[in-house]
Formats: C-alpha cells, sequence, structure tokens
C-alpha cells in the first residue's frame, strides 16, 4: 500500500516537549539548527528584516533561519523531529517515537519501514524492543524490500535501524520452532533462507547504505562488507560473536572481512569475538566514516540527500564495474557459508550457546 508521509502535528509537539527534557547541552551549533527549523516549521520561510550588525545574538539567529531557503514547513518539521530524536536516543531514550518517516512513499511490511523520498530508499528495522533482531519475516521481507528499491526511481538505496541499536543480528528463538521434519530441516530452511538473504545484497544493482545508529551484531556486521557506504555514529559497535555461539561467519565475511582489513584482523573478530568501536571499524576499512551521535542523522542524512542527486545511471553503472569482478566469487563464498552453517545449527555447540541465552545465562 502507497500513501504520504511526514512528521505530523501531533509527532512536532512531541518532539518540543521531549527537547525540553534533555539533560545535556547540545552546543551552540545544534541548539541553532533546532531553532530555524522550529521557525522554519510553524512560520515558512524566514522574511524579517535583518538584524543590524550590532545586534549579534538576534543576527546569528535570523542567519540560522534564513539559511533554510526555502524548505517546506513540512520538510521542516519532519527535519526538527529527527534531530530531537537522534539527541534524545543520544541520551538513552528511544528516538523512535519523535522520529519522522521521511515523506513519500512507503510499503506496510510488520517490523520494517520502507519509505522513498529524495530519490532515496530507505529501510529502517523496526523492531527496537528487540534490539531489531531479524526474524524469519524479516529476512523475507527485507529481500521483497531490495528487489523493490532495485526496481524503483530511487538512486540510493539505505539501511539503517529504529531506536537505539542499529541490529542484534539473527533473532536466536529462529533456532527454537523446530519443524515435524526435525533439526535438519530446520536447518536446511534456514540455510535456504540464508543464501537467499545474502544474494540479495549481492546482486543489488544500486549504492547500498548502512546508516549504523548504534551497536550491530552478527549478521548486521557481516553483511557490512557488502554495503558501498558504512556510516556510523561514534556509539556504534561492531560485534561477530560466531564461535561463542557455536556458529560460523556468513554473508560472504570469510572471504570480505580479509580482503577489506586483512587475515589477522578479520580472525581476531571472526573467530575469536573481538568486539570493535564505530573508530576500529573505521580504521579497519569496515566503516566509511564516523560521526559524533550529536549530529549524525543531521549530517549523514544532508550527505546523502546530495548524493542522491547525482546522475542515477551512472552510479549504477560505476557500482557494477567496481563490483561486478567479485560477483561469481562472493556467490560461491556464499554457498559454502551457508553449507557449513547448516552443519553447524544442527551441533551440540550451536544448541547449547542458544538455550544459555535464553535461560539468560549468556549475554555477549
Ligand atoms: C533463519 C535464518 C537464519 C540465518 C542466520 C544467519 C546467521 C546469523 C548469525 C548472527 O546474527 S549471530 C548473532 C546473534 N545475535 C546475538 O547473539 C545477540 C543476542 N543478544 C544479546 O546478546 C543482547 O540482547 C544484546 C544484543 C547485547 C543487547 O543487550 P541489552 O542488555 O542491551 O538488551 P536485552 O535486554 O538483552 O535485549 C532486549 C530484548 O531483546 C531481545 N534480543 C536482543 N537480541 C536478540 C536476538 N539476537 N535474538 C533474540 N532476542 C534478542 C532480548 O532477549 C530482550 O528480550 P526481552 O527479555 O525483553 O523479551
Amino acid at each position: 500500500m502507497l500513501s504520504n508521509l511526514s512528521a505530523t502535528v501531533e509527532q512536532f509537539e512531541q518532539a518540543k516537549s521531549r527537547l525540553s527534557t534533555l539533560k545535556n547541552d547540545p552546543g551552540n551549533e545544534v541548539k541553532l539548527k533546532i531553532y530555524a527549523l522550529f521557525k522554519q516549521a510553524t512560520q515558512g520561510p524566514c522574511n524579517t528584516p535583518k538584524p543590524g550588525m550590532l545586534d549579534f545574538v538576534n543576527k546569528v539567529k535570523w542567519d540560522a533561519w534564513k539559511s533554510l531557503g526555502s524548505i517546506s514547513q513540512d520538510k521542516a518539521r519532519q527535519q526538527y523531529c529527527d534531530l530531537v530524536g537522534s539527541l534524545v536516543a543520544a541520551e538513552g531514550g528511544s528516538s523512535a517515537q519523535v522520529a519522522a518517516q521521511p515523506a513519500g512513499s512507503e510499503a506496510t511490511y510488520e517490523t520494517l519501514l520502507v519509505t522513498t523520498e529524495d530519490n532515496i530508499t530507505t529501510i529502517k528495522l523496526n523492531r527496537p524492543t528487540k534490539k531489531n533482531a531479524i526474524t524469519t519475516e524479516m529476512y523475507n521481507d527485507i529481500v521483497a524490500a531490495l528487489e523493490q528499491a532495485a526496481k524503483d526511481d530511487s538512486v540510493l538505496t539505505v539501511f539503517t535501524g529504529a531506536g537505539d541499536f542499529y541490529c542484534s543480528g539473527n533473532d536466536l528463538s529462529n533456532f527454537t520452532k523446530i519443524p515435524e521434519g526435525g533439526v535438519e530441516l530446520m536447518a536446511k530452511q534456514a540455510g535456504d533462507l540464508l543464501r537467499n538473504y545474502v544474494n540479495a545484497y549481492i546482486d543489488f544493482p544500486k549504492p547500498l547504505v548502512a546508516v549504523v545508529n548504534g551497536p550491530a551484531v552478527g549478521i548486521a556486521v557481516t553483511a557490512l562488507g557488502l554495503f558501498d557506504l558504512v556510516y556510523a555514529t561514534e556509539k556504534a559497535t561492531f560485534h561477530t560473536p560466531f564461535s561463542q555461539l557455536g556458529q560460523s561467519p556468513e554473508a560472504c565475511s570469510s572471504y570480505t572481512f580479509p580482503k577489506i582489513m586483512g587475515v589477522a584482523k578479520a580472525s581476531e573478530m571472526l573467530l575469536f569475538n573481538k568486539k570493535l568501536t564505530a573508530t576500529q571499524a573505521c580504521e579497519l576499512g569496515l566503516v566509511t566514516e564516523v560521526f559524533p551521535e550529536s549530529s549524525f542523522q543531521m549530517e549523514v542524512w544532508s550527505r546523502l540527500k546530495a548524493y542522491a542527486k547525482l546522475p542515477p545511471n551512472s552510479l549504477a553503472l560505476s557500482k557494477q564495474l567496481i563490483r561486478s569482478t567479485e560477483k561469481d566469487r562472493l556467490h560461491a563464498v556464499n554457498d559454502a557459508e551457508v553449507e557449513r552453517l547448516v552443519e553447524r545449527w544442527t551441533s551440540d555447540e550451536c544448541f547449547n550457546a542458544i538455550m544459555s541465552f535464553f535461560q539468560a545465562k549468556s549475554k555477549l
């Protein structure tokens, strides 16, 4: 179903009242941006006379408002909600209540928000109470959303998470629903789903961008090797605890990680569960750039909106040139990783690790 969405007046009011609950001063630059967005959202483009040279404070505020040019009140309201949402989230609150969806078209899924605006299709994992862990239904929905994004008019596709986590990886309860055919059938079905999921990334034809808004675990980290840009907030972490879970790497990371960061660093992550900070992940080349949490959403989205104005065919063709020589290799790696995991999922090591998680004996 398609409908038009932007920040509602109610969301805007909610964002206003949440702003007053902030404990930390976000700094003058951010405060000015908030002021300007508020004025634009409530009064439209700046049309008041410029304050005199000596009226320093009002002149700076006027400049900030004027700098928004003619952006619509709807858009300003939405950006205001996004900015307040990121400030609230930075203090440990949930940004989900105030962050508005980009205006534009929206496809409806149970735990996925898929929207298209400004030539960008955004796929947002929307299960914040479970740290955006991916259920079997979500794997299928993400594949469908990627197939749709490949065909739509957008130039870039962005993947991100709602709330304080980017994604905690595979939902471990996917392995607790044993079908009548037993554990072997469950493992085979999970393998087919995983192969299909990873193929959707390998074959994705347009630039794919990860906006890593918080910690990432497991398959949410390994899949990053198949993205074209990875932007992370400074509070993001990157953890692939496969041996701890009795499992093995997926999403082609057994190939992409050594290529990106070298065998030694890849082994620390994929064999020995080393959790990286955003800065470490950037130094190793897994992350493109790290941003301060207070301005993360604002900086990243303004940059992506500019990129999305570039000529789409040129972008897609250049991506194909960069990636095409690797495609067959990546498919072969995906098949091999899936084969290994199907074995692992029937092992005692894996069974015991998942049981301990649900008996709350172990957390990563
Ligand atoms: C069917 C296809 C299969 C393809 C599989 C492909 C292979 C994939 C491999 C992986 O992705 S391996 C990584 C799997 N992920 C984990 O092991 C993470 C497990 N979670 C945790 O260790 C912690 O929850 C956390 C992520 C470190 C967060 O800890 P925090 O203390 O901040 O929050 P919690 O209270 O633990 O979490 C809130 C809520 O969410 C539930 N939850 C979080 N992550 C998962 C998860 N991955 N699977 C299932 N449930 C998860 C957690 O249990 C809490 O639930 P409630 O207790 O509130 O009901």
